[in-house]
């Protein structure tokens, strides 16, 4: 099978190198170079553009269990952040196998050419299910991921490089991947043979406040009848209020939700005085209810995939869902008044909140999948439901 990747039987031209001194080799593949993070596992079968251009996974490495990536291909569309140029996403991937060539009707480009141009440090060859049953067993790890063709490498300097790294604790990288300024958003979900389409007629306004947002959470917001406008992660409540939203969208994002709360928890805590709708996705759900005095964690090696099952306590319904997320709200901290309304059956953390009686909520997973199963995407019109509500309009059927 075609591979792009250069290959040596005798030595290694990528390496993956722990805080702990473990090294891995392999053969490299995307950009050439070095790059330091948390190395994560994520289950997904499908979607590993997205997956990759997931703001959320900034300072992060991510080793794929699914051991074919790459077969279809690579395209302009399927990219989950903002502003590509920035390349806000994770900075390394692990693969098992080869690239194979690209075949489908969708793919521009083969999946190791988009990686070099996207500057994603990559490689194959690594027996991916044993270094995800050592992420299991030892939690996420501060790691380098190494690429060189001419297979040198000074592995000394790497395992200094992986153990001096900060780690993603008490980082707000937030401040580091949201937009440096207002735009407004009308692309609408993706239908099959059409494409995005586009909201013309938009009957309200949201405001998203943009902390790593993925375009389908906008999309979703978009199909539902807004006209969405996305806003820097230091935005002031009053410049929000000024803009007259009907509705407030706190968005996914990378790093330590408690470093990133030190700005957005006041503002947040002012939009509560308000009525407005407010609706938290994944590191928006985090500050939110750090806004409301609960606290957040570390996880273990943190929920990654797009098969993780949760159940809704408000309807009974368990949901098959993605998940994108290395740190948690501690449901035992939640105050009186504070709901949890999600909870994961894999490991019973909290994965939603609502303020009782308040038009508040919001979850941790990622109920826009992309990439993932579409089961959560009521949480969409609970929320258009919350602002149809306000404004004396009937509910859509949820
Ligand atoms: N997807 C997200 O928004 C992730 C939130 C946060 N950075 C975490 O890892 O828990």
């Amino acid at each position: 099978m075609a591979s792009t990747a250069p290959w040596s039987e005798t030595r290694p031209t990528a390496l993956i190198v722990l805080a702990d001194g473990t090294v891995i080799e392999g053969r490299g593949l995307g950009a050439g170079g070095q790059a330091v993070g948390e190395l994560c596992f994520n289950t997904a079968l499908t979607g590993y553009e997205e997956i990759l251009t997931d703001p959320s996974y900034a300072g992060q490495i991510v080793t794929f269990t699914f051991p074919h990536i790459g077969n279809v291909g690579a395209n302009d569309e399927d990219i989950e952040d903002l502003h590509p140029a920035a390349r806000a996403g994770a900075v390394g991937a692990v693969f098992r196998a080869d690239i194979s060539n690209p075949s489908n009707y969708r793919s521009a480009s083969h999946f190791d050419e988009w990686l070099k141009r996207r500057g994603i440090v990559a490689i194959a060859g690594v027996d991916t299910r044993a270094l995800t049953a050592l992420l299991r067993e030892k939690g996420a790890a501060n790691a380098v991921i190494a690429h060189n063709p001419d297979g040198v490498f000074d592995v000394d300097a790497l395992k200094a490089k992986a153990r001096e790294w900060s780690g993603l604790v008490d980082l707000d990288l937030a401040k580091e991947v949201t937009s440096g300024q207002s735009q407004t958003w009308t692309e609408t979900p993706w239908v099959w043979d059409e494409g995005y389409g586009n909201q013309d007629e938009p009957t309200t306004h949201i405001v998203a406040v943009d902390y790593g947002a993925k375009r389908n959470i906008l999309r979703l917001l978009a199909g539902l009848g807004a006209k969405v406008t996305i806003v820097p992660a230091k935005t002031s409540a009053d410049d929000i209020l000024a803009l007259r939203p009907d509705g407030i969208f706190l968005s996914n994002g990378p790093g330590d939700p408690a470093a990133t709360a030190e700005y957005a928890v006041p503002m947040i805590q002012q939009l509560l005085k308000t009525e407005i709708p407010l609706f938290g996705i994944c590191l928006g759900h985090q500050m939110l209810a750090l806004a409301l005095g609960a606290k957040t964690v570390k996880m273990h090696q943190g929920h990654h995939g797009a098969n993780h099952p949760v159940k809704d306590f408000t309807t009974g319904k368990v949901e098959i869902v993605s998940m994108n997320h290395g740190f948690a709200v501690d449901g035992d901290t939640l105050p009186q008044g504070v709901e949890e309304t999600h909870v994961s059956l894999f490991d019973g953390s909290n994965c939603g909140l609502t303020i009782t009686g308040r038009p508040v909520f919001s979850v941790q997973h990622h109920p826009e999948a992309s990439p993932g199963p579409q089961d959560s995407h009521y949480l969409f019109r609970r929320f258009a439901n919350l602002i149809r509500s306000r404004r004396g309009e009937p509910a859509l059927a949820e």
